[in-house]
């Protein structure tokens, strides 16, 4: 059977709006508290060339904490295997901003997706590279084939100027020898590569490299395969913090989270989804998003828990 995708993302964006007033925006962030919350978009892109959108699929919001797979990349792709000394590899089963680990796990963070590790991947990049947020920008340039998406300066600035809790988490590391750079240089470039604003189409383009073992279509290697393959696993039981089982039972793939609504999930071998939708539940994740990736996995039969793939 073909799938009508068009069709498809039209449906799931109208039975996912009653769920847009719910859940609350990343007001901690103070530039992200005014997003609208009816806000909804849903787009993907398959491996070979594809791209279909529904809603505001065009519209372009904060990645937020879907960055830390770019800088994961980009920071394997330089640093290799080394990297897992100073990051781990497990589920946190805690929010993405909290440090209780940290103390006990002597500044060795769970995953590279909670704020600790990705302050750690951030120390590596501003290791390698003298503007890190610049080659995390160019990396997702790379992925699109052109320059067109930028951070946004206020965000990143209203991110900095709150970032007392990754502060926190920073020093914590660097007191076990953990981050090795100046803690301020890190925050400043953590945080401007969290304020990457991009739409679901753009996302979803974005993330074909991690459905085709590191090669971004048409043809250009970005990772390795096993890096590749590495970072979806790490997605799958670590991308969306303390609802990463919840949403392995619901969804059944590679997903990613942010805190300004976006969510991208991996399809291995077919496409990439990115659904966004602001209005966040008590983890973090976007409500709307989750529960549109979720009927879109289950319709077109994605869950890599399941024998049959293809409806
Ligand atoms: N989960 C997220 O998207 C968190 C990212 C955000 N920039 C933070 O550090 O708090």
């Amino acid at each position: 059977m073909t799938l009508d995708l068009p069709t498809l993302l039209q449906d799931i964006a109208a039975d996912v709006r009653p769920l847009l007033g719910e859940g609350e925006v990343a007001s901690y962030i103070p530039a992200l508290s005014r997003m609208p919350r009816d806000r909804f978009g849903i787009a993907v892109a398959t491996i070979d060339g594809r791209v279909y959108g529904a809603g505001d699929s065009g519209h372009r919001f904060s990645i937020q904490s879907l960055s830390k797979m770019y800088a994961l990349a980009l920071a394997l792709q330089r640093e290799g295997d080394a990297l897992w000394q100073r990051v781990g590899r497990e589920p946190s089963g805690t929010p993405f901003n909290s440090l209780v680990q940290l103390e006990r796990e002597r500044g060795v963070p769970r995953n590279p997706f909670v704020n600790a590790g990705a302050l750690v991947v951030t120390d590596v990049l501003c290791r390698r590279y003298l503007q890190p947020e610049r080659a995390v920008l160019e990396f997702v340039h790379r992925l699109l084939g052109e320059a067109d998406v930028a951070i946004d300066a206020e965000v990143a600035r209203s991110e900095r100027g709150h970032s007392d809790r990754n502060a926190a988490i920073a020093h914590f590391m660097r007191s076990f020898g953990n981050l090795h750079g100046d803690v301020g240089a890190v925050l400043d470039a953590y945080c401007a590569q969290c304020a990457i604003a991009m739409s679901c189409r753009e996302l979803a383009r974005a993330g074909l490299f991690l459905a085709a073992d590191g090669v971004q279509p048409p043809g250009t290697r970005v990772v390795d395969a096993l890096a590749a393959r590495r970072i979806n696993a790490l997605m799958l039981t670590c991308g969306a913090y303390d609802a990463a089982g919840d949403l392995a039972c619901r969804i059944g793939l590679p997903v990613k989270t942010g805190v300004g609504g976006g969510i991208v999930a991996v399809v291995p071998g077919r496409l990439c989804v990115c659904a966004w939708a602001p209005g966040l539940d008590a983890n973090g994740n976007s409500i709307a998003a989750a529960a549109a990736i979720e009927r879109f996995a289950t319709a077109i039969g994605a869950s890599i828990f399941a024998a049959d793939a293809s409806p």
